[in-house]
């Protein structure tokens, strides 16, 4: 049976066969090995015969066995820290020895370029500059207004400063000193505020500093590294290896990434070479961790992105496989962090098992993951959907003056048309619209009903294979396909610049899963627009969706308030009551009865919760009923 393959990915395909890249799709390279010097490939093909005791690398991650602890032999740790201490000479990376570090920045002749432009283009951090902050937990560090008011190391802050982050956002500001403090952590903060930086730093700090080095087991053929992320997506995973590899150039620490859907020898092949933090989707690890091709026994920092989601029922018996019942140190003796945009109570006290004496940290008060999200809600039959979406791009293409689009936080369009009311945000580069669906056949048919109706469009979902969805996601950005139908694999931590709209042709069943989609636009202090086409067969989240509206000082179609007045909350999944991202601690919760290690030591608000907060009784989720949400059809394409 032949394939079918849309427009967009032949265009990709094509692109990426002329550039002699990956064009071949009997040689499958994920992307972060593309970028391989020839050296390094080189070097890849010679037989790997565990660890060289003569040439591995003296900083680098190598944790085969043998009698080594890199760094107690380059004298990383003991009295050293602080700052100028020894531990900030270690620079010059993982390259010495077996392998070269690729430069991510891609500016080896000239490391001024990055400082040329100092502040991260587009981020608007006035727009967090009141934001309310929630903690809860014993003990809780202050927090910290600058990134040199944390001693992070001279490495890691001139990657700080390559990536143009001048200043620390509001989840940062609180969490890295958490982390540094060595306490575990569960942390909400609003959809593309910072999350991945926020775990990432204190990981890479705290190898850097040596704190967590020991002898390496004795173990031929098993890598053992010392930080573990986990994430739910292949894309995400390879999303926030990029990111980590970026923070930790030149420090020495080395990040390697392992997923599904890729060939698993070439992911050995990097483990292999060494590897400090381990990012990895969880059925690849649990696949790696029975082959012993992994242990977990050096483990002492654990962070899951969307934990939230790696705790619900799809994901939750790997999780606890791979943390609980494999050679993991348990809380305690290592350092555990949990970040989302969203945290059911349910899956709050789930949480609570992987965690000691944890610091909960809420950033942002009630709605503010979208106030930089212009949202519009229109009713649309179902048969009526496609011509709807067919209008609002046509609207789009017209406004949009050749792929300028200009949004507004005060644009607030209730007519179907995009009447773009001002202009304070203008998208120079081509604007991008994610289109969500249920599932992945019907992403497949509007895919191709857009590119037969001439918009050119590709897809994201898990039937595709991964070299497909890569391509996809590659076309995307680069703007070849400015448009994206997506079904959930695409809806969690996603970073793609220009996403200045999410159309959520199909509404999902559960509001947090809204929460994160409309979050692939207004990222990082940009506006963004989120349209959502509702009927009658959205009544369970029609609650749940007006609730949030108004605490994000959305206008709510009168009609929808009608809808919502006349709807009852339906299982409890998406009663809200107050309280968004998972809103409060659930310990705070007087149902919960305390006990074990963990114990709750008040909570503390600043920054503009109180009276007003909504954080009232009650507040965050139903007690029950989360889990299971997503459709059928949508569950398999994760991981
Ligand atoms: N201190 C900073 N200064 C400027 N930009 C930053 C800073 N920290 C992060 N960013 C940028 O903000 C964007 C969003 O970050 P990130 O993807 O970590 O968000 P997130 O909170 O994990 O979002 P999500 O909940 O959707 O996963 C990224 O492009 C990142 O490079």
């Amino acid at each position: 049976m032949s394939m079918r393959t849309s427009w967009a990915d032949s265009v990709s395909a094509a692109e990426n066969a002329a550039a002699g890249g990956g064009g071949n799709r009997s040689t499958y390279v994920p992307p972060h090995l593309r970028n391989r010097s020839a050296s390094s490939d080189s070097l890849a093909a010679l037989p790997q015969g565990g660890p060289d005791p003569v040439n591995a690398a003296p900083t680098g991650g190598n944790r085969w066995a043998g009698p080594r602890n890199d760094y107690n032999r380059s004298g990383y740790i003991g009295g050293s820290g602080g700052r100028g201490g020894g531990w900030n000479n270690r620079n010059g990376g993982w390259d010495r020895g077996r392998d070269r570090e690729v430069n991510p920045f891609g500016d080896d002749d000239n490391t001024e370029q990055a400082s040329g432009e100092p502040e991260n283009t587009g981020i608007n951090f006035d727009a967090y500059e009141d934001i309310p902050v929630e903690t809860s937990g014993d003990n809780v560090p202050p927090p910290v207004n600058t990134f040199a008011d944390i001693d992070l190391g001279d490495a890691l802050n001139e990657n700080i400063r390559r990536c143009k982050y001048v200043r620390p956002t509001p989840v940062q500001r609180h969490t890295i000193p958490i982390s540094l403090a060595g306490r575990d952590l569960m942390a909400c903060a609003q959809t593309g505020s910072g999350k991945t930086a926020a775990f990432c730093f204190p990981i890479i700090s705290g190898i850097m500093r040596g704190q967590s080095a020991q002898r390496a087991p004795r173990m031929p053929r098993t890598a053992c590294p010392l930080a573990l992320i986990l994430s739910p997506t292949r894309e995400l995973s390879s999303q926030i290896h990029d990111e980590a590899k970026k923070f930790a150039y030149q420090t020495g620490v080395k990040v390697v990434v392992a997923y599904g859907g890729a060939p698993i020898s070439q992911q050995l092949r990097e483990l292999e070479r060494g590897v400090d933090i381990l990012v990895a989707t969880p059925g690849r690890l649990v696949d790696l961790l029975e082959r012993a091709r992994v242990s977990l026994q050096m483990i002492r920092y654990l962070a899951l992105d969307e934990a939230d989601r790696m705790l619900d029922m799809g994901f939750e018996p790997q999780i606890r496989k791979i943390v609980q019942q494999m050679d993991m140190p348990p809380p305690g003796l290592r350092q555990t962090m949990l970040f989302s945009a969203t945290f059911p109570k349910e899956i709050q006290r789930l949480a609570s098992d992987f965690l000691s004496n944890y610091i909960f940290l809420a950033v942002g008060r009630v709605g503010s993951s979208t106030d930089l999200i212009v949202q519009r809600v229109e009713y649309v039959h179902e048969t009526d959907k496609r011509s709807h979406l067919m209008d609002l791009l046509h609207a789009q293409k017209a406004n949009g003056s050749h792929g300028k689009v200009k949004l507004g936080a005060s644009d607030l369009c209730v007519n179907v048309n995009m009447a773009f009311l001002s202009p304070s945000l203008v998208v120079n580069k081509q604007a991008l619209t994610l289109v969500f669906v249920e599932t992945k056949k019907g992403a497949d048919s509007l895919e191709y009903w857009l590119c037969s109706n001439g918009f050119p469009a590709t897809t994201i979902h898990g039937d595709r294979t991964q070299q497909e969805r890569e391509y996809a996601l590659r076309s995307f950005k680069s703007g070849n396909t400015p448009i994206l139908v997506a079904t959930d694999v695409a809806a969690r931590g996603l970073d793609i610049p220009h996403v200045a709209h999410v159309v959520n042709f199909d509404l999902p069943n559960d509001i947090d899963d809204y929460v994160h989609r409309i979050g692939r636009t207004g990222r990082a202090g940009k506006s963004g627009l989120a349209t959502a086409f509702f009927n009658e067969n959205n009544s369970s989240l029609v609650r749940s969706l007006s609730e949030l509206m108004q605490e994000a000082n959305q206008e709510v179609p009168a009609w929808l308030s009608r809808f919502a007045a006349k709807a009852s909350y339906g299982g409890g999944k998406n009663r809200r009551g107050g309280g968004r991202f998972g809103g409060r601690d659930f310990r705070r919760d007087s149902s919960f009865s305390r006990g074990g290690a963990d114990h709750y030591g008040g909570g503390n608000m600043s920054g503009g919760y109180g009276a007003t907060s909504g954080y009232g009784a009650g507040g965050g989720y139903g007690a029950s009923g989360y889990g299971g949400s997503y459709g059928p059809g949508v569950t398999s394409a994760w991981d």
